[in-house]
C-alpha cells in the first residue's frame, strides 16, 4: 500500500484506508459506468463566487445525481465524522448538511491550487467546514498520479496518493491541489472520487457548532 507522502510541517489531514470496502466501492465504478453519459465539465467558484469551467484551473467531470448511493455515503461518513471532527479539530452541529459529488479526472485532469471554503461571505446561511474524498477505481487500476497535494501555511505539503477504497479528509479551509492524472482515454481508466463537503452555519447563525 502506498504511503502518504509528507514534508516535515505536514498539514492536517486524517486518510482511513479501507473506508467502505471492495463490494461497495465497485457499486461506486459500476454506477459511474451506468451514467457516463450524465457526467459533465466540472466548474470552480472564483473568488467572486462566480461558478465557472476553466480547464486551465480545473479539468475534471462530475455526476451530481447518485440515486441511493448518496444516502448510503453519507451514512457511512457519519460513523466517521466524530473521529474526524476531533482529530481535526473541526465544530460542526449535531445535524450537518452535507454536499455529495462523483468526480472523475481523465488523462491531462487536475485541479489547480484552492480551498474549498470561501475567503469571504458567499450568501449562504452555512460553510463548507470538512472537506472528505473517497478515492476509487476500475480494477485492475490503469491510471498514474492524481494525487491529492494538501498544503500547510508554512509551504510544507502532504501528497496523499488517491488510493482504491481510500477516504482522505481535512479542514476546508487547507489549500491543496489535484495533481496531473494521466491514463488511457476509456471512461473507465479514469481517477474516480466522491467529494463530500460537511457544511456548518455560518458564525453567528444557529444552530450554533456543539464544541
Ligand atoms: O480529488 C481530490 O483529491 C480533491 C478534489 C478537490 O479538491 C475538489 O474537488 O475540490
Ligand atoms: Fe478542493
Amino acid at each position: 500500500m502506498d504511503a502518504p507522502m509528507t514534508t516535515a510541517a505536514t498539514p492536517a489531514h486524517v486518510v482511513i484506508d479501507g473506508f467502505l470496502g471492495a463490494a461497495r466501492a465497485g457499486e461506486l465504478m459500476q454506477f459511474a459506468l451506468e451514467h457516463e453519459s450524465e457526467f459533465h465539465q466540472s466548474r470552480f467558484y472564483t473568488a467572486e463566487r462566480e461558478a465557472r469551467v476553466d480547464t486551465s484551473v480545473r479539468d475534471s467531470s462530475h455526476l451530481l445525481e447518485l440515486g441511493p448511493l448518496r444516502a448510503a455515503f453519507a451514512a457511512s461518513v457519519d460513523v466517521v465524522l466524530a473521529r474526524l471532527t476531533s482529530e481535526l479539530n473541526v465544530c460542526l452541529p449535531s445535524e450537518t448538511k452535507k454536499e455529495i459529488e462523483m468526480v472523475r479526472y481523465g488523462d491531462g485532469g487536475f485541479f489547480k491550487r484552492h480551498a474549498d471554503a470561501p475567503p469571504r461571505p458567499d450568501g449562504h446561511d452555512s460553510v463548507r467546514a470538512l472537506t472528505l474524498v473517497y478515492y476509487f477505481h476500475a480494477l485492475p487500476k490503469r491510471f498514474d498520479g492524481g494525487e491529492l497535494r494538501l498544503f500547510s501555511p508554512d509551504a510544507g505539503f502532504a501528497d496523499v496518493a488517491p488510493v482504491y477504497d481510500r477516504l482522505v479528509a481535512f479542514p476546508s479551509t487547507a489549500l491543496h491541489e489535484v495533481r496531473p492524472t494521466r491514463c488511457a482515454s476509456a471512461f473507465a481508466d479514469g481517477r474516480f472520487s466522491i467529494n463530500c463537503w460537511v457544511r456548518r452555519p455560518r458564525e453567528g447563525q444557529s444552530p450554533s457548532p456543539s464544541c
